[in-house]
Parts: structure tokens; C-alpha cells; sequence
């Protein structure tokens, strides 16, 4: 079903359909599926298998355990998700060879019209494949999980909260101070107190001026505290530099 004519569209090329499905079921990637901002489907290289048996995968030349996932099958499905939208597609690999994802990648994925998100498991994709169809192959991090799947998942979700409506008020707030590439400030809400833990005066001062100087402050802070090298490669302003030199200040009295 091709989707309206704006909408962003993701397929994923994987053996567990129904287990990327659920990423468009529930909160915010739920709703932009729900609102058309996005549609997903899921293509499973199974379907396009050439024998009887939908063999996926097959014994490794040159030996050595586990099994690889055989071409065939997978280009098949790859053509028949990019037959279902006539726009032009990006196919990203999601594997360990990857480039780390960052919220940097995650907005250039979010401005992609069309993203088919290819889903490895048992010990990869026969390289034929991956030369002949990827685009780009991502990370989500430095660890080895039994399939491409979850990081797919990651992927959407990181990027859809960047599609256009997306987001209503209350979480694009969140969005904010992740953009400056800091991360983020303390929340709180009701009660004002729990187990004699209170809230900081400021938040429930009604001054704005003062609250978000108070964030950008702890937001700061927090970055030279526990990532550094978020700090290391950014030029501070005058006012974010001073706030900076309070915090640190104020966290070795
Ligand atoms: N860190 C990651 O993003 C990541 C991605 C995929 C993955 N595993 C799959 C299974 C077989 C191969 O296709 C790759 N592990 C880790």
C-alpha cells in the first residue's frame, strides 16, 4: 500500500516481522503511525525464498560455525519493498561494522522520505548482498545482538521523534536540550516532597528566566561531569562559560 504522498516511509527487511511491528504500536512512533506521518511495514525474506523449505540461510564457505544468510532471498524482498513506494529508498545495514548512530545521524534519517532498514541474524548477511544493496551501514553501539532488529527499532523510534508533528508540546521541550548536544537536566513534578527529598526553589519560583537558566546550568554541569567529550570538540558562549564556572565551582566546595 503506497502511503500518502508525505508521509515518511520505513520497511524493514527482517525474519521477525511481528517483532518490528510493535515499535509502531505503542507512544510517540504509535501516534505518528496512527497520524500517517509515518507508515511501516515489514518484509520477510522468507516469503521470497526459492524453495519449499523458505531457506534463509546456508552453511559458511570457508567454514566455521553458525550460518549466513543467503542473497537471494533478501534482494528479493529489497525489491519487492522498494516496488511498494515509486520514491527512492536509502537502505541502511544496522551491524557492529557500522558508523555509530548520533542524534546528528538520526536527523539525516528523519529527513529521508523513504529508509529500508535491512535486519541481519545468525552470523550475518553474505557480503554479495550488502554490496550490491546497502546504502550505509549503522551502529547502535559497540555490542553484538543476535539480530539487526532491536537496532532498527532504535533507529525509527530516534528518528521519528525528529518527523514534523511528531512530537506535541510536552515532549518536544525533551527534544530541546538534547538538540544543543548537552545532556540532560533534572526533571521533578508533584509531590514537592517525597521522603523529605524537596524540589529545587527555583523550579517553583514561576520565574521562567531564572528556571532556564537554572537548566542550561544543570545541563552543563551534568555534561562536564559525566561526558566530557561532549564538552571537548564545542565552543561555550560567554554566559554558558560563566554558568559552567558556577557549577564547577559550586561542585568542589
Ligand atoms: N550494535 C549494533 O547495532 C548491532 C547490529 C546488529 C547486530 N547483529 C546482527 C546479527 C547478524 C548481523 O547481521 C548483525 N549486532 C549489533
Amino acid at each position: 500500500m503506497t502511503g500518502t504522498p508525505n508521509s515518511r516511509r520505513i520497511d524493514v527487511i527482517t525474519v521477525f516481522p511481528e517483532m518490528v511491528e510493535q515499535v509502531a504500536r505503542f507512544g510517540v512512533v504509535g501516534r505518528a503511525a496512527e497520524r500517517g506521518l509515518i507508515e511501516l511495514s515489514a518484509w520477510n525474506p522468507r516469503d521470497y525464498a526459492e524453495d519449499r523449505h523458505a531457506t534463509v540461510d546456508d552453511r559458511p564457505y570457508g567454514g566455521g560455525p553458525g550460518m549466513v544468510m543467503k542473497v537471494a532471498p533478501l534482494h528479493r524482498a529489497i525489491q519487492a519493498a522498494r516496488a511498494a513506494d515509486p520514491r527512492p529508498a536509502r537502505v541502511i545495514h544496522l551491524s557492529p561494522q557500522g558508523a555509530r548512530l548520533d542524534q546528528d545521524r538520526v536527523a539525516r534519517l528523519a529527513a529521508c522520505e523513504r529508509v529500508i532498514y535491512l535486519c541481519g541474524r545468525y552470523e550475518g548477511i553474505d557480503e554479495r548482498l550488502l554490496e550490491a544493496e546497502v546504502d550505509e551501514e549503522l551502529s547502535i553501539g559497540d555490542y553484538v545482538l543476535s539480530g539487526g532488529e532491536l537496532a532498527a527499532m532504535v533507529a525509527i523510534d530516534a528518528a521519528t521523534r525528529l518527523v514534523p508533528g511528531a512530537l506535541g508540546h510536552e515532549d518536544s521541550a525533551a527534544e530541546d536540550s538534547f538538540a544543543t548536544g548537552l545532556l540532560d537536566h533534572p526533571h521533578y513534578t508533584r509531590p514537592e516532597v517525597y521522603e523529605r527529598r524537596g524540589v529545587p526553589e527555583v523550579l517553583r519560583s514561576g520565574d521562567h528566566g531564572a528556571v532556564d537558566t537554572w537548566r542550561l546550568k544543570q545541563a552543563l554541569g551534568r555534561t562536564w561531569l559525566r561526558r566530557p567529550d561532549l564538552l571537548a570538540g564545542r565552543e561555550l558562549d560567554e554566559r554558558q562559560r560563566r554558568l559552567l564556572d558556577e557549577f564547577i565551582a559550586e561542585h568542589r566546595a
